[in-house]
């Protein structure tokens, strides 16, 4: 996810690569991002402390206690950094605990980020003054929408925009796979699948339809689509899409305790 936003930010000019520095301690990804990127690279978390803007913690919540225990107090030499969380499930109460007096914004971004169609919830902490706000925003808006919301919802967002794009992506393999059960060589099936749903979402997005009333106007009375959906209602379509969120939503919330 951090290559998502690296990705994107550089592309659009938000930063200059020579402005980034990324810590990790796979040489491998190391070499990679700074050969990808052109941007500064460092196996030692505590040389991204001197960040003087934005400090991205983009590490996996399993291992959020250990690197955050070793890292130094932020802006000992200069400014106080605004730290921009994407760790899921992580509240910002721990996150203030391990960086005493530093901003912190919890945030929840999901990995269209990489071509600007992201969205991302964010949330402040107890120490964010507006111009950290601002600071968070122009990082985020760089990749997509952003909007904000309580802290106690943003395990919810996490189980439906964050992880969100895994339920599309198996949605559009479904797609092709009942396409070429249906007789449609696969490359077919594929192109039809994917912008069937590209195209279903820029309808109801630009036109504003609600998603019942779009469905609705598709399904001719005796046709072929009330056959579909259907069959959809009976395998427990909706049900899925809907526990799926929820245990989404659960396990963010065991990432963090
Ligand atoms: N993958 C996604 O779609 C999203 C992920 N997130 C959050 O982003 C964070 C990262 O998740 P992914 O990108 O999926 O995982 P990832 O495993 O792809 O990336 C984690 C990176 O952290 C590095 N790393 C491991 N130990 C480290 C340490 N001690 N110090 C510094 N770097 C270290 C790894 O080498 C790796 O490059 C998680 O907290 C996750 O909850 C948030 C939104 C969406
Ligand atoms: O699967 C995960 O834990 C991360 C958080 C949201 C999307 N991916």
């Amino acid at each position: 996810m951090g290559e998502s936003l690296l990705s994107r930010l550089i592309t659009r000019a938000a930063y200059q690569p020579g402005d980034i520095l990324i810590s990790d301690p796979m040489q491998q990804r190391r070499e990679f991002l700074a050969q990808q990127y052109g941007v500064g690279v460092t196996a030692d978390n505590s040389e991204v402390a001197a960040a003087t803007e934005v400090l991205l913690l983009a590490i996996k919540p399993q291992v959020f206690e250990s690197v955050a225990t070793a890292l130094p107090s932020l802006g000992q030499n200069g400014p106080v950094p605004v730290i921009l969380s994407i760790l899921a499930g992580v509240p910002l109460s721990k996150l203030e605990r391990a960086f005493p007096g530093v901003p912190i914004v919890r945030s929840m971004p999901n990995t269209p980020a990489t071509v600007g169609a992201g969205i991302t919830a964010i949330a402040p902490g107890t120490q964010v003054q507006p111009e950290h706000l601002d600071r968070a925003k122009t990082v985020l808006q760089a990749v997509g929408d952003v909007v904000q919301v309580p802290e106690s919802l943003m395990d919810a967002v996490t189980g439906l925009s964050g992880s969100g794009p895994a339920y599309v992506a198996i949605f559009i393999e479904a797609l092709t796979d009942g396409g070429v059960r249906a007789g449609l060589p696969r490359p077919i099936a594929a192109q039809l699948a994917l912008q069937t749903v590209l195209g279903t979402a820029t309808l109801i997005q630009e036109t504003q339809l609600h998603p019942a009333e779009l469905k609705d106007r598709v399904t001719s009375p005796g046709g072929t689509t009330i056959a579909g959906v259907a069959q959809l209602e009976k395998a427990g379509f909706r049900s899925a899409c809907i526990e799926a969120v929820q245990a989404a939503t659960e396990r963010s919330r065991q990432l963090g305790s």
